[in-house]
């Protein structure tokens, strides 16, 4: 188990969103190990104070649905890998957290008897209470929608206090920040004003199922060190949407 400290958690619950991007690093495409054993480091420092981590992993580093249906595939094949992906880098990032001896548990939305466990709300809580961490696979289940909206879906079913998405940008800005250099950072911003000035740091089912239910959603930059802690220990890091 990682070490304990003292310092006292603003969150018990949190459900962490990682882009499947971002697990490329140097790679250029798939999975770089470096970047994993990073990742299950921050992780293993929230173990470590106490706070119960949910994690949903995107697909994008492998496949996505709608690249594969723009390049001529049935769009609903393309979503189903696109959701066989998220399990891949599922079981990767649970070797990697295993290695850093963190307990961990893998739950696919699609029943994949062998392999990982079928999801199953009331058992993952449990889990989570034992200190596990949780890793959430293959999405909704469904074609259409994407890792956030089953990032916002899963947070909500485990009573999550808030749903950080860890991305390459380190907030939300006025404009893609990619493609407009002038974009200036929001520090704070409700559900509505992402939808009104649509701001697309994230796909609006995500941001509509947070608001309908009160997710508080915070974007941030997980290649920042120590960004996570600083998170769930209060501090003003990335954006929150409340
Ligand atoms: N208003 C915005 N603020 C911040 N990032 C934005 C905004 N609009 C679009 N983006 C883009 O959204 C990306 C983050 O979304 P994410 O889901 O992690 O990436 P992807 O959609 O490539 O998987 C950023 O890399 C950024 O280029
Ligand atoms: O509930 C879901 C979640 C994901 N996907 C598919 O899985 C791909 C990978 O997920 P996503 O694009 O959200 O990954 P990320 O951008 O976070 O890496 C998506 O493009 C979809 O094709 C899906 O069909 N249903």
């Amino acid at each position: 188990m990682p070490k304990s400290s003292n310092t006292q958690p603003r969150y018990k619950r949190v459900l962490l969103k990682l882009s499947g991007e971002a697990l490329v690093g140097d790679h250029g495409f798939g999975i770089d190990p470096k970047v994993l054993d990073r990742m299950a480091l921050d992780i293993g420092s929230l173990i470590g104070i106490g706070v119960q981590v949910g994690l949903v992993i995107g697909g994008g580093n492998l496949f996505r649905g709608a690249a594969l249906n723009a390049a001529g595939m049935d769009r609903v094949t393309g979503d189903h890998m696109g959701m066989l992906a998220t399990v891949m880098n599922g079981l990767a990032m649970r070797d990697a957290l295993e290695r850093s001896n963190i307990r961990t548990r893998v739950m696919s939305a699609i029943p994949m008897s062998g392999i990982v466990e079928h999801y199953d709300r009331r058992r993952a809580v449990r889990d989570l209470k034992d200190g596990d961490v949780v890793i959430f696979c293959a999405g909704t289940g469904n074609p259409f929608f994407t890792t956030d909206s089953a990032a916002c879906l899963r947070g909500i079913e485990i009573e999550a206090d808030a749903v950080l998405k860890a991305t390459k940008v380190d907030g939300v800005y006025s404009a893609d920040p990619y493609k407009d250099p002038t974009a200036e950072k929001y520090e704070h911003l409700t559900y509505d004003e992402v939808l009104d000035k649509k701001l697309g740091v994230m796909d609006l089912t995500a941001i509509c199922l947070a608001r309908d239910h009160g997710m508080p959603l915070r974007v941030f930059d997980m290649n920042r060190p120590g960004a996570l802690t600083r998170i769930v220990t209060g501090e003003s890091e990335g954006t929150l949407i409340e």
